[in-house]
């Protein structure tokens, strides 16, 4: 595990934090670089679970997102669902990674304007969560783009068998 300096101060980089990643004031789960800048770089403001299993987010595609004119980049898209959807572990303090994912864009994203994710759990089969969502556009709630995909349940030590893995692939 390393540690570096941050604007939210020390930045745990891997190791026994994952069930409780460091939040927004808004309550958005901070991974990887984003966690240096205390803000989701992908224009996530505000996450909730609510009581009827649902978790909703509050966000906007930033200006440096943009594909077509005005438009998001259909990456951003499909990176902003999927983080949005592999939250709602996270939010039942589950630590998942994504295995698969399906992105279905209804309709151009514009960039700057309010939107919401929404993300339920449809199953869960032994350690898989089969989650799905929607992105809309706000206040109107026109649906901009699906997915549905599924996370598998990690314990702790899934990075660091990553990092060995890496290691013997750099020894060939
Ligand atoms: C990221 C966290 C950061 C910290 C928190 C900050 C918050 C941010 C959160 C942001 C979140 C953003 C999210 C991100 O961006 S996560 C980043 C993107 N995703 C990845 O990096 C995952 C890369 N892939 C892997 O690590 C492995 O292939 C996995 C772990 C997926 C499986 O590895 P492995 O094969 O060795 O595992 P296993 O043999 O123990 O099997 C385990 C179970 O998995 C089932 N299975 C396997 N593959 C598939 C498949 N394709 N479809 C359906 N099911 C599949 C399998 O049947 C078994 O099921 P069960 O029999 O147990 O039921």
């Amino acid at each position: 595990m390393s540690t570096t300096s941050g604007a939210t101060g020390p930045v745990v980089r891997a190791g026994g934090d994952f069930q409780e990643p460091p939040r927004t004031p808004g309550g958005v789960a901070l991974c990887g670089a984003c966690r240096e800048r205390g803000t989701c770089r992908l224009g996530v403001e505000r996450e909730r679970l609510d009581e009827d299993g649902v978790a909703r987010f509050a966000l906007t595609c930033p200006r440096d997102q943009e594909g077509g004119p005005d438009v998001a980049h259909g990456g951003w898209t499909a990176a902003v669902l999927d983080d949005c959807l592999g939250h709602l572990p996270l939010l039942h303090r589950v630590l998942s990674v994504t295995a698969e994912l399906t992105v279905s864009f209804v309709k151009p994203v514009p960039v700057g304007r309010p939107l919401e994710v929404s993300a339920r759990v449809e199953r869960r089969e032994g350690s898989r969560w089969y989650i799905t969502g929607e992105m809309v556009l706000l206040p109107t709630r026109a649906v901009l783009a699906r997915a549905s995909g599924i996370w598998v349940t990690r314990d702790q030590g899934h990075f660091a068998r990553h990092a060995d893995w890496l290691a013997e692939q750099d020894e060939r």
